[in-house]
């Protein structure tokens, strides 16, 4: 049984970060009485005003995430047209008396927001707009994470958990880690389980079973059309896909597809892009690296390559099968297969992400940037 230590009113001029109720301290004499509550955590949250953080705040707040005796503090940044909006989010957190929500910061300065954070959730991104060029939208966002990696590399917590989520995210999770020299770079993630999860649930559907008898399924590559959904190493009730989906046309062509093309259909039916599932799949990530891996399993990350086992090129961002203890870090699987297929799909993928980083050169410290992309590629929530 949680116990809910007393609030204490505290003079809100000692605490000038803090948010309206969050200003309020509570009785830290009660909380030693209990044992029962963990330290409390900082999380930073970047585009907090923003759709998926619209869900994403509130599982955070609830318990859902770090578990029912974890006490967090949320951090939450956004930009200076969403100032208002990210304070009515707050005003949403005090209404819903979270017991384990105990500060709420509200900024739109990176320094002040990413100050001792143990997470770093980076969603807020500039949307691509008709006609913007995916050349163009590298470097937009590309400034906002050069900006928030140096922001972390000063302030954060030195072991930070870093997941970026704003687009194009694999070459922003590039350009934030190497404005963080003094973060580790494996500490870096960019969020490619939302297509892990869709790409489940599309195998679970032709196989006609619920989608907990699928795993092992890796996304490889860039969170982008080119990536690659690993139907060959990928299991179906413990078994290889390809024995129970006999139809290697309809894994190659149309699986593959649908997964890389998922997010648009979403658009179209829904008129906005997935938010609520967006969401969903952040807390998978975040609980993936703090709840041991299941024997056998793994799950998909977009992580730093340096050292890897496939022979994909080092010094980028690209999605890989991960496996965790549990304690916030990861390695990578060592027992996967490749065939001529996924060695020439993952080419593709590898070959956009080194022509993205070229793109970016000029905010990653390497150069003036030569931008030649192999072909627009579609982020999977466009059209
Ligand atoms: N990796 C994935 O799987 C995945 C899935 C869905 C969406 N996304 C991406 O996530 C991002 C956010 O999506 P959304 O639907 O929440 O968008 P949104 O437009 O609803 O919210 C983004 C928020 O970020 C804020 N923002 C912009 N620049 C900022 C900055 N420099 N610092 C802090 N905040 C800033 C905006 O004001 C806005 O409130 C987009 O880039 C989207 O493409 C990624």
């Amino acid at each position: 049984q949680v116990q809910v230590p007393a609030a204490q009113t505290q003079d809100p001029k000692g605490k000038p970060d803090c948010y309206g109720v969050f200003c309020l301290t509570y009785d830290l004499k009660a909380e030693e009485e209990t044992k029962s509550w963990k330290k409390l955590i900082n999380i930073a949250v970047s585009g907090a005003a923003g759709m998926i953080s619209n869900h994403l705040l509130f599982k955070l707040a609830s318990g859902e995430v770090f578990g029912p005796d974890q006490p967090i503090a949320l951090k939450l940044l956004g930009s200076e047209r969403s100032i208002q909006a990210l304070e009515g989010v707050a005003m949403e957190l005090e209404d819903s008396l979270f017991p384990l929500l105990r500060e709420v910061v509200i900024s739109i300065d990176p320094y002040e927001v990413f100050q001792d954070a143990e997470w770093a959730l980076l969603i807020g991104a500039k949307p691509r707009g008709p006609g913007v060029e995916r050349a163009a939208l590298l470097d937009i966002n590309g400034q906002i994470f050069a900006e928030q990696g140096k922001a972390l590399n000063a302030v954060a917590s030195r072991n930070a958990k870093v997941i970026v989520v704003g687009n194009p995210c694999n070459t922003n999770a590039l350009i934030c880690l190497k404005n963080a020299p003094n973060i580790p770079a494996k500490n870096f993630h960019a969020l490619t389980r939302l297509d892990e999860n869709r790409a489940k649930c599309q195998l679970a559907l032709k196989a006609g079973v619920f989608y907990d008898k699928v795993s092992n399924m890796t996304i490889w590559g860039n969170h982008s059309t080119t990536q690659v959904p690993d139907f060959l190493n990928a299991r179906i009730d413990g078994l290889p896909v390809k024995e129970v989906i006999k139809d290697n046309k309809w894994l190659e062509e149309e699986f593959t597809e649908k997964v890389q093309k998922r997010g648009g259909v979403l658009i179209q039916k829904w008129g906005r892009s997935s938010a609520a599932s967006t969401s969903v799949s952040i807390v998978d990530a975040i609980r993936s690296l703090i709840t041991p891996t299941p024997e056998g399993d793994w799950f998909s990350s977009g992580v730093y390559t340096n050292g890897n086992p496939y022979g994909i090129a080092e010094d980028i961002v690209f999605s890989m099968p991960c496996r965790s203890k549990g304690d916030g870090d990861y390695e990578l699987v060592n027992d996967v297969i490749f065939d001529d297929y996924l060695r020439q799909k993952l080419a593709k993928t590898e070959a956009e992400l080194l022509a993205e980083k070229k793109c970016v050169a000029h905010l990653t410290g390497e150069g003036i940037a030569v931008c030649d992309l192999p072909g627009d590629t579609m982020l999977p929530g466009e059209m």
